[in-house]
């Protein structure tokens, strides 16, 4: 028997159960990782939007994290909200004194519009988190305000890439094509070479927590020891089942299934208790 590996989670709640730390807990958990979470921000929200937000005070998050770190250190850590540049700082000036593989996903805007950072953080997440991490999981706009100039294809995908490696000293990016158009194409940069990851772009509202769940499941395989390729293998194949048998709840952009990969052969939509 393999031994169990354990990731965290750093981030804020979706309590409608589709993104954030919920999303997260649960692609770990299908991943068979043991998940744990150090939440920055209770987050009033649903598949139609952000209504509030509650940032926690920051020497409560610094205990969240000692508490988690000191007593069951992982093999994996993502970070999802991370919203204010204080948050940011103390985030990572614990992660610089560990080696754990670290998965940033520096969500900015919720699929619904909201912002979920602020202005200033945005700026600043390159100087405090990227350099850190192993991989970063920015989406179109995401990648954009990261690296300062406009993405329309895959090629330009590929220089933001180049540029949170080479430039901002993350060890791989991969940029994610949800917001281009065609196919669902995510390029990964790793400081040698590029890799393409495709998938049939489907029509569909489900995609509450898409960037999340994919975040998630990377994270869940660096946990394993895989190579950040082969996570970002997972990971993809594991977004796409999970887009291509949505559950049908909330009034607006739905969450995505996370035990979609199970349901291969199904009728891809599932019916659901109303
Ligand atoms: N309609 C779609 N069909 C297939 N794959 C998709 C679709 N939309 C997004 N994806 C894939 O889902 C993953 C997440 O990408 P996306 O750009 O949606 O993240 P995101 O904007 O950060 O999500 P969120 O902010 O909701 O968490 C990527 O692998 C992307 O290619
Ligand atoms: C807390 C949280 N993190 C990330 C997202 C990404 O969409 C969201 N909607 N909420």
């Amino acid at each position: 028997m393999s031994k169990v590996a354990s990731a965290l989670t750093i981030a804020g709640t979706d309590p409608s159960g589709g993104a954030g730390i919920q999303a997260d807990l649960k692609v770990f958990q299908e991943r068979q990782v043991y998940g744990m979470s150090v939440i920055t921000s209770v987050v009033a929200q649903n598949t139609l939007g952000v209504q509030d937000v509650q940032h926690l005070p920051i020497d409560f998050i610094e205990k969240q994290l000692d508490a988690v770190l000191s007593d069951i250190p992982p093999q994996a850590v993502k970070t999802g909200m991370i919203a204010t540049v204080e948050m940011m700082e103390l985030v990572a000036s614990k992660l610089a004194k560990t080696t754990i593989p670290y998965v940033i996903d520096p969500v900015m805007i919720a699929k619904s519009g909201d912002s979920l950072m602020d202005i200033t953080s945005r700026q600043v997440i390159r100087n405090t988190l990227v350099p850190l991490a192993t991989v970063v999981t920015p989406n179109v706009p995401e990648a954009e305000s990261l690296v300062g100039f406009e993405i329309h294809s895959n090629q330009e995908a590929e220089n933001a890439a180049k540029v949170i490696v080479e430039e901002l000293g993350a060890k791989a990016a991969v940029v994610k094509g949800g917001h281009l158009e065609g196919e669902a194409t995510d390029v990964l940069y790793d400081g040698s070479s590029f890799s393409y990851f495709k998938a049939d772009r489907y029509e569909t509202k489900h995609t509450h927590g898409t960037g999340c769940t994919f975040s998630a499941a990377i994270t869940a395989e660096l946990a394993k020891g895989k190579s950040i390729k082969e996570a970002v293998t997972v990971g993809k194949d594991f977004i796409t089942d999970a887009i291509q048998y949505p559950l049908a709840l909330g009034n607006g952009y739905g969450p995505t299934n996370h035990w979609g990969y199970r349901l291969k052969g199904l009728p891809q939509q599932q019916e659901v208790l109303k």
